[in-house]
């Protein structure tokens, strides 16, 4: 039976174990501890007062798989399906993404699946490197970078342009040092259980959490939905799951409380704040792995080496707004291989997928460029001492030479994300394990939950604080 369970970080993934924790009658108290003044962590939306939502973290959330159907169900049972703005498939904004590669667009496919079809700039047949695929042979090792592992099945030239600039698209990281086993667990397993990635996606190569369709779900697959938002953006699931938990007396919401450090007690744990302590029978973690680390006590070494060592990058989210339509082409936005250019990750246009969030009646068009990540320091320095005027205009200039944008910018913002998004290394998989070891064997009653761990997409990390609640009180 379970008393007290203190949920360290409010970002979506505490306040998702919260939420899950919420709905069983078995837990008597939640006490969520966020260090500042919000909750929601990266998930923040600027809603300008006439109307227009600008997203500065994550603003297109996938439906599919079970992680995706997860997460619908939660919105589904908070109330907001009325809010989703679905993207479908065939929508423009699906079909059409691109690389900036030798100064030119170049129309590729979407997602992993993408890897499997014809794209330009490339030298030959996507089909011909798919063919050739099924006859490579399997590795032995536990575990490979990325762009190795594509090489070697793939081809050289994939690794290079495709799939170095998907990592820059989805972990603003370099793909010769992100691995395979973590970051794209679906390839690998393809690999391990099928020989191939081509016979995987055919026969399929893994064990799927079995995640029913409530109504929302069952619509996003009806309609086809390749990503959603909401009305008034992202942070809307964060407010709204706050709302919820508002509404339970068994609930305490903290904020402007950062957790100084956590000791194992004979009953549990005690959480000194810095002013104050709060004593829970659990504690679940879902603060970024460095920002616990530096919660234990020396005791719990090798444990605090191993969270210290899961490296983040900082990533630059420059907002802008332009008068008219100004693109060349519509599509989700474009990426940019590190061979074209280092720190610039990529541009999204928002307006494309989101119209909605234009202002209204407005004919404008909203752009998100991304900077940095892997490259941050190699390019802008120390992020203490980068100046905001710099970003911004290295962000405009990057506006004019890849889509041929000579207006100046109506409105911006700009966000320098430090540590925003965790890297999953080679080995990355031995350290968690070694870590969910370390906490079993010494008794601690600690969960890890949080992009640090188990995937970064806001459905992985929704799903890791549902995991983490079941495993607590022995659903699975
Ligand atoms: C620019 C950007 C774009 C992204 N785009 C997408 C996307 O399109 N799709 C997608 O699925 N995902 C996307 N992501 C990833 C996703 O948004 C994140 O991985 C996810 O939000 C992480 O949630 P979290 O709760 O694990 O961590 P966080 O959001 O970092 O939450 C941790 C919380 O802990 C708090 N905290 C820290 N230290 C302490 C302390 N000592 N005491 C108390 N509290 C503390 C922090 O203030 C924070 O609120 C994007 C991320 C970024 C940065
Ligand atoms: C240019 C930098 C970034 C862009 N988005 C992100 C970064 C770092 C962060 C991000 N994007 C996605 C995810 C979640 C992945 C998931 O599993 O759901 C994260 C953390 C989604 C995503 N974005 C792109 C791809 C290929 C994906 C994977 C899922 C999918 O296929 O939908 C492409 C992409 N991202 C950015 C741009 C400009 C871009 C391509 C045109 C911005």
């Amino acid at each position: 039976p379970m008393k007290t369970v203190a949920v360290l970080g409010g970002g979506i993934g505490g306040l998702a174990a919260s939420y899950y924790l919420c709905k069983s009658p078995q837990v008597t108290k939640v006490i969520v501890l966020e260090s500042s003044s919000r909750f929601g962590g990266w998930l923040w939306s600027t809603r300008r007062s006439d109307g227009a939502v600008f997203e500065h973290g994550p603003r297109g959330i996938r439906p599919t798989g079970a992680v995706g159907r997860n997460t619908l169900n939660m919105v589904d049972d908070l109330g907001l399906a009325g809010d989703v703005l679905p993207v479908t498939y065939s929508h423009v904004a699906s079909k059409n993404r691109y690389l900036y590669v030798n100064k030119q667009l170049h129309r590729m496919p979407s997602g992993i699946s993408g890897l499997l079809r014809t794209v330009p700039p490339f030298s030959r047949p996507i089909l011909w490197s798919v063919g050739m695929e099924i006859l490579v042979k399997k590795s032995k090792e536990d575990d490979e970078s990325i762009h190795s592992f594509v090489s070697r099945r793939l081809g050289k030239e994939l690794a290079d342009i495709a799939v170095d600039s998907l990592c820059r698209g989805v972990f603003a990281g370099d793909c010769r040092k992100l691995s395979v086993r973590s970051c794209f667990p679906v390839l690998y397993n393809a690999e391990q259980r099928r020989g191939s990635l081509a016979l995987g996606m055919l026969l399929g190569s893994g064990t799927v959490p079995v995640v029913p369709a409530r109504p929302l779900a069952q619509r996003s697959a009806k309609e086809s939905w390749a990503q959603w938002s909401l009305r008034r953006g992202v942070e809307s699931l964060p407010e709204s799951i706050t709302g919820f938990l508002q509404k339970s007396s068994r609930v305490e919401l903290h904020r402007h409380a950062v957790v100084k450090q956590i000791c194992p007690s004979a009953s549990g744990w005690k959480i000194h704040l810095e002013d104050g302590a709060v004593s829970a029978d659990h504690i679940i973690s879902a603060l970024p792995a460095k920002a616990l680390s530096s919660t234990l006590p020396s005791s719990c070494q090798p444990l605090i080496q191993e969270l210290q060592d899961i490296a983040t990058v900082t990533v630059a989210v420059v907002n802008l707004e332009y008068d008219g339509s100004i693109l060349p082409v519509m599509g989700f936005g474009h990426l940019v291989p590190s061979s074209e250019d280092r720190s610039l990750l990529g541009i999204v246009y928002d307006s494309v997928p989101f119209p909605e969030h234009n202002k209204p009646n407005g004919h404008t068009t909203r752009l998100t460029v991304m900077m940095g990540g892997a490259w941050f320091q190699e390019d802008f320095g120390d992020p203490e001492t980068v100046k905001e005027e710099h970003l911004l205009q290295r962000a405009t200039e990057a506006v004019q030479t890849h889509l041929g944008v000579t207006s100046v910018p109506s409105w911006s913002w700009v966000a320098l994300e430090r540590d925003c998004i965790p890297q999953y290394y080679l080995g990355h998989h031995r350290r968690v394990d070694s870590m969910r070891t370390f906490i079993k064997k010494k008794n601690l009653s600690l969960s890890l939950i949080g992009s640090s761990y188990d995937g970064v997409s806001v459905n992985d990390v929704i799903f890791s604080g549902r995991t983490a609640v079941e495993e607590l009180l022995g659903i699975v």
